[in-house]
């Protein structure tokens, strides 16, 4: 196990590092005055770059655990939602809101102390706890694979009944597929061994914004940053490497299969990867936004579930089916046109633009609702806006959730705060999110 080797390594090294420190202490007492003057700075070096390296390997060794974390960011649908998981195209963006991770895993003799998996949900004050020795029990040891797998349905069952133990309060029982989530991918990654995992979120919790995503690709990050042997602390996150974002892009969508049930992969991508993607039938394109795009985002608390919205519309698939494809075809065309508009460079005007990308917006929302994802506060957002002439349109999965607004740069901002002032006065929560940014990142 990674722990075990990171212990051994840094032993050795610490070995090394204190013999070469005595023997640079040894030469320097009788040898160092003989010296001429460039060889005693050599000296001086050698000693200053050995104490402080002892000294660094010294308090590692001695630390009782590792750390690692990780964040990965939510995300807006600009169009395509639904439609993609029947094999359209759809277009996203990562936005500056995130959910982050930290991983603490005991080092060895600790860990012979503490043998519990600890998962804590700082912002809801939610603690669940399990001996490895119950997980071990509990969990088919098969569910330990070293590359992405399925959660079979017989595991699922399984780890519910874990999830159950815990007690979670009723008022929170949504939580339940995301505690599942976590134990299917901890033990699927680093296997049945004690750590604390604390989890923060700046995304509204199942709003259409990609929480369930941020949480999976976050957390496979630092699941996977802690098998990185190559610790050396950086200031700030850093990205990971392709290798790495392509494997934890993969658990992490095994993940939101859990989660949503039949997830198209568009949300983990694009919180894995950032940035703006196109994205048909796990085909992904990273597009160049050429062109100023500002959304106002209107949460409208009206809790839904993404499994639920994504069944229905399967359903409607299977009684409707020639019907249900012109409508997955028409969204495929707004997908490609708006990606093709974003990404152009000729010379039409961004206000022509932008009167293109609000056509698209509202066919696509009208296809929405034909979909059965729309809700009544979606169209109070709708109504609300378009009294100001600005466009809305649902984005993730609907139902209630989040609504896009399109923002175009002609656009007071004494229309945008009376906009936002009306829209808060329904009871929603309205805010803007800076689009495009990056994708999974890691610090240790
Ligand atoms: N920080 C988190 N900690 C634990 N579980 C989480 C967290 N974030 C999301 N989840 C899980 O994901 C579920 C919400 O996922 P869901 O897919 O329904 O909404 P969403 O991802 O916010 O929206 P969308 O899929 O439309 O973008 C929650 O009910 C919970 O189980
Ligand atoms: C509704 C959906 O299309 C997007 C949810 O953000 C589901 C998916 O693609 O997995
Ligand atoms: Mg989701």
């Amino acid at each position: 196990m990674h722990s075990f080797a990171y212990r051994e390594n840094a032993l050795f090294t610490f070995s090394v590092t204190t013999l070469a420190f005595i023997c640079a202490i040894a030469s320097f007492s009788d040898n160092f005055s003989n010296q001429t003057p460039s060889a005693q700075m050599e000296v001086s070096l050698t000693l200053n770059i050995t104490a402080r390296l002892a000294v660094t390997i010294y308090l590692e060794h001695k630390a009782e655990e590792m750390e690692v974390k990780a964040r990965a960011p939510g995300k807006i649908i600009l169009a395509g939602e639904h439609a993609v998981v029947h094999g359209s195209t759809a277009v996203a963006a990562a936005i500056d809101l995130y959910t982050y991770v930290t991983l603490r895993l005991p080092l060895q003799s600790a860990a012979e102390n503490n043998d519990r998996l600890t998962l804590q949900l700082k912002d809801l004050s939610l603690e669940f706890s399990w001996s490895v020795s119950r997980l071990k029990e509990v969990i088919p040891c098969d569910s330990n694979t070293s590359s992405p797998a399925s959660c079979s349905g017989d595991t699922l069952k399984s780890i519910a009944v874990l999830v159950e133990e815990q007690n979670i309060p009723e008022e929170k029982i949504w939580l339940s597929s995301g505690i599942s989530t976590f134990l299917w991918l901890y033990t699927s990654i680093r296997g049945f061994s004690p750590a604390t995992v604390i989890i923060t979120t700046e995304l509204p919790y199942g709003s259409g914004l990609g929480s369930s995503a941020a949480f999976c690709v976050a957390l496979t990050s630092a699941l996977i940053a802690s098998s990185i042997l190559d610790k050396t602390h950086r200031e700030g996150w850093s990205s990971l490497d392709e290798t790495n974002l392509e494997l934890l892009n993969k658990w992490a969508f095994e993940g939101e299969k859990i989660i949503h049930g039949k997830p198209s992969g568009i949300d983990n991508t694009v919180s894995a990867y950032g940035n703006m993607i196109k994205f048909c039938s796990g085909e992904i394109t990273r597009l160049q936004s050429n062109m100023p795009l500002r959304m106002l985002i209107t949460n409208t608390k009206v809790g839904r579930n993404t499994k639920a919205l994504v069944s229905g519309v399967s359903e409607r698939t299977v009684r409707h089916p020639d019907a249900m494809k012109s409508v997955f075809n028409a969204v495929d065309s707004i997908s490609k046109e708006l990606a093709a508009i974003i990404q152009s460079k000729d010379q039409n005007s961004v206000t022509e633009k932008e009167e293109s990308i609000k056509e698209l917006m509202e066919i696509n929302q009208s296809l929405l609702q034909s979909m059965g994802v729309s809700h009544s506060s979606i169209d109070t957002v709708i109504r609300t806006t378009l009294k100001h002439k600005l466009t809305s349109k649902l984005t993730g999965a609907g139902g209630g959730g989040c609504v896009l607004t399109l923002l175009p740069t002609v656009v007071s901002g004494t229309v945008v705060d009376k906009v936002v002032e009306e829209l808060e006065s329904s009871g929603f929560q309205c805010f803007t999110a800076s689009i495009g940014g990056n994708g999974a990142e890691i610090c240790f």
